[in-house]
């Protein structure tokens, strides 16, 4: 591909129209990329696609890898470092999660201020292992592991399109693959989590480790129970439903996003 990538795209389950916004694309299966895992999960579809987007030169991950699906936190993430050495300065992640805060709605969109990486805290973290210099510090700060900037970009760029079910908000990735009990769910409220999913956290460590700007977006898919008394459980088809209603909805905010980034402060790209 003639695309030399500056902004990195991540497409949550369903997400992946957000790939059809690239124009002149070059498209390779992970199947045909070296060390890339294979995508398993249904609504990620297992392509690279390098493009231009509003006249900015992207890459877009259309499928993303879990730990459930058998991976170690270091494989999950490897695409991130394959970006930073292609030049990618800004990584965009999105993801599809489940609601734990009171007013929150299904089809809501939440601008992650923070994480809470679970998993990483309890020992599954991807930086674990010898360090390698070339790529980061080996005991990186992640105080800052959102961009306060493009936070804010990103919820001007909402009022402007007129969006207004749109959060800031905490994300917690745990490993699933089942849903989370009532139990689990009340718990992970109280440690001041918004949202719950199964990725993100980890590709924005290794990404911030390596010196990435990121910005991420959660489409809240369903609400996670934290009362006995609510009916109903949530699916897998359920989630992807909802992404394919809301894509368009985040195709465009993500769209302005690279516009506004590119025009108004190139320096982000030098
Ligand atoms: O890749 P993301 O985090 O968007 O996918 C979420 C978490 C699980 O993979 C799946 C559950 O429906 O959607
Ligand atoms: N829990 C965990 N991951 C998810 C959910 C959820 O409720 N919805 C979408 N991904």
């Amino acid at each position: 591909t003639r695309h030399r990538p500056k902004v990195a795209i991540i497409c949550g389950s369903g997400l992946g129209v957000l790939a059809d916004a690239l124009q002149h694309s070059d498209s390779f299966k992970y199947s045909d990329i070296p060390n890339f895992p294979q995508s398993t999960v249904q609504g990620h579809a297992g392509q690279l696609v390098f493009g231009e987007l509003r006249g900015t030169a992207c890459v877009c991950m259309k499928g993303r890898f879990h730990m459930y699906e058998g991976h170690q936190p270091a494989k999950v993430t490897f695409p991130i470092r394959v970006f930073k050495l292609l030049g990618v300065k800004i990584l965009i992640v999105t993801n599809a999660a489940g609601s734990l805060a009171d007013d929150y709605k299904t089809g809501d969109v939440m601008i992650i201020k923070d994480h809470i990486n679970l998993l990483g805290l309890a020992g599954q973290n991807p930086l674990i292992g010898p360090n390698i210099e070339q790529f980061g510090p080996r005991f990186p700060p992640m105080t800052s592991a959102y961009d306060k900037d493009l936070c804010k970009l990103a919820m001007d760029i909402c009022k402007r399109l007129g969006y207004t079910c749109v959060h800031k908000g905490i994300y917690c990735m745990v490993s699933g693959p089942n849903f989370e009990t009532v139990a689990e769910a009340r718990f992970l409220h109280s440690l001041g989590a918004d949202a719950v999913g199964m990725s993100t956290a980890a590709e924005v460590v290794v990404a911030k480790h390596c010196g990435l700007r990121v910005f991420g977006l959660s489409l809240i898919t369903n609400q996670v129970k934290k009362d006995y008394s609510e009916k109903g459980s949530v699916n897998h088809d359920d989630v992807l439903g909802v992404s394919k209603m809301r894509a368009e909805m985040l195709k465009a905010l993500v769209s302005e996003m690279i516009a506004e980034v590119c025009g108004c402060a190139c320096l982000l790209l030098d």
